[in-house]
């Protein structure tokens, strides 16, 4: 077979004996790096600047601050060689109050943002880490305080202390955190919900670490440049207050006051105003610049966008291939023969996963939405389980609460749930710290499944320096092997890119590697082919199906994909509504002997997956599944199915058995002889 893997991000595959353009090694890599330290322009222009400027405020209180005392015979003074700004009412030159100034005007802007940005951190990042509860009405809290302006809330508590510099700096600090808390809150919950991050749940790292460890660092660019902003718009604003008198009072002066001078005397001398706006201007200008620079250079995805640039235009100047994905895994013959589950007989397996009655639900409001609705199953050492079914039908949220990794948002329940004999039924107890090892689990998108801010080796080989405490050369070395199993080409240089600097292809297999790590009994597979290239999709499944082999592990796939799941698995979940409608071996399967009319409507919608099946026009299925809200009394395929009867607007059919396999369907569990005990829930 001939796979030619060209990834979404220019995946080559090694295996096919092709390179990967985006995996730079050796002297490409040096070269790369050397390019990416290139620091930006605004970087640059924005830290000479604040540097001249801060320099300005060392010294120009030792070098002019008599000078700008000084009271010159001339008051109101136009512009001239010795006074470049003139002078003030009082006659002192204006030029030198508006350098001396920079220091009182800096430091009161900086402890200000450094109190807004505190406050905003503490506020914002505090509620993530906190209970359902108290992230819900703290976010709701943070929305009220940023619908106040808070230049008023600034004048507002200015107003209630006595006017001063401390007063006014505390003032302005209270006032923007809100927005630094709101941009955190929002920010810290997107990465929340990231694939990395419920990998660290599963390793069972503390929510303070992963706050640390993969939230911040993930959140420091977008709050940086806030930071810079909220620096420019703090001196605005305490030179506001300064200019209505509420900020520093006589004889000391910023640039706030300096300002109101000047535009009281704007009609007499003009140019007396020029110096603290422009002062103002620069430095406002300096701290945006330095906050956009700062984003781009520590943004590891910016740091390698040249050298994904390249690989692109090297990738799609490579042929296309016609064939797809599972055509090319199905025509693997060797593959095909040895499907089947091992030599051992079924009753000789143990039992990997054991599932009963598993219930997911999400409450709006007071109601709460059945997101899964009893779904019972069971797996065994080195058996591959598949789960199909439309979107929205509760495939990823089952597996999600088989490993004890759901949202926080929803609650769930089951009369049984082992996986590796432990039991983790109670779901108010915490997942016990061995659940890491026990499961493995490989998502979907690839480009999320690992924190873009560390290097990919540093995250494979958490799961075991964390929990079996291997020590870190040795888990290096246990890495290394992984990725050689999951055909990632040159591993050592892996380990020490960024996960931006590896195709879609590879960090898919690199986060296979990392579910290998720790040997897990139970790999769970959620769609880990969709988001790849098709040619790459061919290349992840025939590894996963060689893993299955190799280690005897049992696998829970999920596809939306019914060609996928009859190419991979032993066994097949037909899941719909959050229900398991049908369940039956593959080989049933792939011989179209199926007998829910969802599954069958399946099938007639996916070009020939039954064996010996002639091509044939293709049938989609007309409607869409009831959303979780709206669910009917009886069936929950009732309003779409062909063969529906009047009892199935009114009773849920129970999943019983039925030859191979199960089926819940009045319409073919109508022939009582046909009719087997009870397999599963409802
Ligand atoms: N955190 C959540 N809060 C509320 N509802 C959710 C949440 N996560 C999932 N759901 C809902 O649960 C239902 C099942 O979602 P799930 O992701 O399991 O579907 P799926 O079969 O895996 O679909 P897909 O193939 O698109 O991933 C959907 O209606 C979805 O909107």
């Amino acid at each position: 077979m001939t796979t030619i893997g060209v990834g979404a991000a220019g995946a080559t595959d090694e295996s096919a004996g092709l390179t990967d353009p985006t995996g730079p090694t050796g002297a490409n890599a040096a070269a790369n790096r050397r390019r990416r330290r290139r620091l930006p322009a605004p970087l640059i222009i924005g830290a000479t600047l604040l540097t001249l400027i801060v320099l300005l405020a060392v010294v120009a209180p030792l070098l002019w601050g008599s000078g700008a005392e000084k009271l010159n015979p001339t008051i109101r003074a136009h512009r001239s060689g010795a006074h470049p700004l003139g002078t003030d009412s009082l006659g002192r030159d204006v030029f030198y109050r508006t350098l001396v100034a920079t220091r009182l005007t800096l430091i009161m802007a900086a402890a200000a943002t450094i109190l807004a940005v505190g406050i905003g951190t503490i506020l914002g990042a505090g509620i993530v880490l906190a209970g359902r509860r108290v992230r819900s009405l703290g976010g709701r809290v943070i929305d009220l305080m940023v619908s106040y302006p808070p230049v008023i809330v600034a004048l507002a508590i200015t107003a209630i202390f006595s006017p001063g510099r401390v007063s006014v700096v505390v003032a302005i600090g209270i006032a923007f955190s809100p927005q630094f808390a709101r941009l955190i809150n929002t920010l810290a919950n997107s990465v929340s919900s990231k694939d990395y991050v419920t990998i660290a749940r599963l390793l069972g790292l503390s929510r303070g670490r992963v706050l640390r460890r993969h939230v911040l660092p993930n959140i420091a660019a977008p709050v940086l440049v806030l930071t810079s902003v909220g620096f420019a718009t703090t001196i605005v604003t305490l030179s506001g207050l300064s200019f209505i008198g509420l900020g520093v009072q006589q004889p000391s002066y910023d640039w706030g006051q300096l300002l109101a001078s000047g535009l009281r005397d704007i009609y007499v001398n003009p140019i007396e105003a020029l110096g603290p706006s422009l002062a103002i201007l620069v430095t406002g200008l300096a701290a945006g610049l330095l906050g956009d620079g700062l984003a781009q250079f520590w943004d590891p995805r910016q740091q390698g966008s040249r050298s994904r640039r390249s690989a692109r235009a090297v990738a799609t100047s490579m042929p296309a291939v016609g064939e797809s994905a599972e055509d090319q895994y199905l025509s693997d013959r060797s593959l095909s023969a040895s499907r089947q589950l091992g030599e051992a007989t079924v009753a000789d397996r143990p039992v990997v996963a054991s599932i009963r009655d598993l219930r997911v639900s999400a409450s709006r409001g007071d109601i709460d939405l059945p997101l899964v609705r009893g779904v019972s199953l069971e797996i065994l050492a080195g058996e591959i389980v598949g789960f199909v079914g439309e979107s929205g039908s509760g495939k990823s949220v089952t597996a999600m609460a088989i490993a004890r990794l759901l949202a926080p948002e929803l609650s769930w329940s089951a009369k049984i749930l082992e996986i590796n004999g432990r039991d983790l039924s109670d779901s108010h107890a915490k997942p016990p710290v061995e659940l890491a090892s026990d499961i493995g689990i490989v998502f979907q998108d690839p480009s999320t499944c690992f924190n873009p801010a560390l290097h990919v080796g540093t995250q494979i080989t958490e799961v075991v320096r964390v929990h079996k405490k291997v020590p870190k050369d040795k888990a290096r070395a246990m890495a290394i092997e992984k990725l050689r199993e999951a055909r990632v080409s040159s591993p050592e240089t892996r380990l020490k890119q960024y996960p931006h600097e590896l195709s879609g292809g590879m960090r898919q297999r690199a986060m296979i590697a990392m579910a290998l790590l720790s040997s897990p009994k139970l790999l769970i597979a959620d769609e880990p082919t969709t988001a790849l290239d098709v040619t790459v999709q061919a290349d992840v499944l025939r590894l996963l199906h060689q893993i299955n082999r190799t280690h005897d592990m049992a696998i829970l796939m999920i596809s939306h994909d019914i060609k996928v799941i009859s190419a991979l698995c032993h066994r097949v979940c037909v899941m719909y509504a959050g229900r398991i409608v049908e369940e039956l071996p593959v080989a049933e399967l792939r011989a179209g002997r199926v007998q829910h009319p969802y599954t069958r409507a399946l099938l007639a919608a996916t070009p020939a997956v039954a064996e010996g099946s002639r091509e044939r026009p293709l049938a989609p299925l007309a409607g869409r599944p009831p959303a979780p809200d709206r669910l009917p009394p009886g069936c929950s395929f009732v309003d779409r199915c062909p063969l529906a009867m009047p009892v199935c607007a009114t009773v849920d059919p129970r999943l019983l058995v039925h030859g191979e396999g199960a089926v819940a369907c009045h319409a073919v569990n109508e022939v009582p002889l046909r009719i087997g005990a009870d397999h599963g829930a409802n």
